[in-house]
């Protein structure tokens, strides 16, 4: 269970006058689902970044189950991330090169002098439930939607309790979305995970109690289970 606490985050880029993201203070509470929209050009993926410890040049707080990860050396962080965070990416960064069963599995690789099997038969049911069936395929030769589902198998390995996904069903179709959506929400329910995901996508948006729209780098709007905040 992980509460999210920002105080004051402002992330300037190049001396922009106008700040990228201006959050004076946010919470989002151990284990909820938030949805973040917003234009494009509104902030969304400078959060992500920022609240995954990605991003270090902006001002502010933020915690983690109250710890400070702007204070956390860029070692500390990725290790933080590591242990902590299930991120997906808008651009998915998967290794060109290997099967999508190793780029799920790679992150833990390095934690293992040996891989448990119970790791692989995991990260084999996710590509599974994501739909992916070419388990030795090479990422190179998926196609975006198929690398879109192996980025989120690999998110949920490790069983994060924080769970960031920036456009997790922007390349899936209906099918393919619906069932990402399923995953990911069933995950972090299961799991008591916080999830924050950024999208367009209204039915992954309504599946989510919390929505925060951001305008400007700013949330103009803050709705809990239709209650405005
Ligand atoms: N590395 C950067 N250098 C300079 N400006 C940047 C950088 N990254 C983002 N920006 C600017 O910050 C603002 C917010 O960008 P961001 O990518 O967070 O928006 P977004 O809401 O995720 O957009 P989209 O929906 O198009 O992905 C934009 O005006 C963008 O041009």
């Amino acid at each position: 269970m992980s509460e999210l606490f920002i105080n004051q985050l402002q992330v300037r880029f190049n001396g922009s006058v106008q700040a990228a993201l201006n959050i004076p203070q946010l919470v989002v509470s151990a284990g909820a689902h938030v949805a973040v929209t917003g234009a494009s050009g509104s902030g969304k993926t400078t959060l992500v970044n920022a609240i995954s410890g990605l991003e270090r040049s902006g001002s502010g707080k933020i915690f983690w189950n109250g710890k400070d990860i702007g204070r956390m050396s860029e070692r500390q962080r990725d290790r933080w991330r590591a242990n902590h965070v299930g991120l997906v990416m808008q651009d998915f960064h998967l290794y060109p090169g290997l099967s999508a069963l190793d780029n799920v599995l790679l992150p833990v690789r390095f934690h293992h002098w040996r891989l448990p099997s119970s790791l692989k038969i995991r990260a084999a049911e996710l590509l599974e439930q994501v739909g992916i069936r070419q388990h030795k395929q090479v990422v190179d030769t998926l196609s975006r939607g198929e690398k879109q589902r192996v980025a989120i198998a690999r998110a949920l390995l490790s069983k994060p309790e924080i769970v960031i996904a920036d456009e997790p069903t922007a390349s899936l179709d209906a099918n393919n979305g619906l069932d990402v959506i399923r995953l990911l929400t069933q995950f972090a329910k299961l799991s008591s995970a916080t999830l924050i995901c950024i999208t367009h996508d209204p039915r992954l948006s309504d599946e989510m109690r919390r929505r925060i729209t951001l305008e400007n780098g700013r949330p103009v709007k803050d709705i809990t289970a239709g209650k405005a905040q």
